[in-house]
């Protein structure tokens, strides 16, 4: 067995992992997409994952209870994007949860009919409002996102965008999930912190462990702490970047990106092997 490298920065996190380590057959590790297991780039179409992400997520599943995704991105979409149609047992919950893909199945609700509406009327608000040159709408068919990583100043554009997109949401009964470079318009009542409670409703797992990046990952961070109230133990890992700080403020580890998290799991991986 090689010697577990991974160390916690709090002692909450260092009970996870010693968990974790005592009885992996029952861990459940959960992970983000973007920016956590693929690279951030500029055009949403050609994210993909690390070349790392696939064969260690392969190599970490059938030592644990459960791997899965948790993404805002359709979960069909991760799955493609991430080469990961072959990692034994992989779930993902797509969507912000609305969506589950598991054993090549993917279940998949109608949207509501706010985001038909904000699909009608978002492109003619953009250009009412001079939405800066680079703006553009990722159309995920159960939400509606406004990207500005391409414009020449993306936080000037998304701050001037905000109002707009907020009084849309409320016109269409969606909700506002903002993140690096991006305000999206999805259903309400959903959340990563909520999809990874579902997940978990079934099991008794010996830790939980969650890897993210983003604002729409501290829900999921929340549900671990909730977690570790409850006694479950929990470790809050965060791929690390410049654009957003709030998660490395609260993870037990931070890691470089989603290299960084490919090493992690690889060491994961070994050190129960
Ligand atoms: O929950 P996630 O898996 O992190 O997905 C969140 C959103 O990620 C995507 O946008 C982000 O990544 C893009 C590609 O690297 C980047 O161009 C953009 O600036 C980022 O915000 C995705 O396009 C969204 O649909 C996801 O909801």
């Amino acid at each position: 067995m090689t010697a577990p490298s991974v160390n916690s920065r709090t002692a909450a996190g260092g009970e996870a992992l010693a968990a974790f380590r005592k009885a992996p057959a029952d861990a459940v590790v959960a992970l983000d997409f973007d920016g956590t297991l693929a690279p951030i780039v500029e055009d949403p179409t050609e994210a993909r994952a690390h070349p790392g992400a696939a064969p260690a997520l392969a190599r970490l599943a059938p030592l644990v209870g459960a791997v899965v995704i948790v993404t805002g991105r359709p979960a069909a979409l991760a799955v493609e994007y991430g080469g990961f149609a072959d990692v034994p047992g992989l779930q993902v919950l797509g969507q912000y949860g609305l969506e589950r893909w598991a054993d090549g199945e993917l279940t998949v609700p109608e949207p509501p009919p706010g985001v038909a509406e904000a699909r009608a009327k978002l492109p003619a608000m953009l250009e009412a409002a001079g939405a800066p040159e680079g703006v553009h709408i990722e159309d995920k068919h159960h939400a509606l996102a406004v990207h500005t990583r391409r414009c020449a100043e993306p936080q000037v554009a998304l701050d001037r965008l905000r109002g707009l997109v907020e009084a849309l949401a409320e016109r269409t009964g969606l909700h506002v999930e903002p993140g690096r470079y991006v305000l999206e318009l999805r259903p309400p009542g959903i959340d990563k912190g909520l999809a990874l409670r579902d997940f978990l409703a079934s099991r008794t797992p010996s830790a939980v462990l969650y890897a993210g990046d983003d604002l729409g990952d501290l829900a999921a961070y929340a549900a671990v702490d909730a977690l570790r109230a409850e006694g479950v133990p929990g470790l809050k890992i965060c791929s690390g970047s410049t654009e957003v700080t709030a998660l490395a403020e609260q993870a037990d580890v931070v890691v470089d990106g989603p290299a960084g998290v490919v090493a992690l799991l690889e060491e994961l991986a070994a050190s129960v092997s």
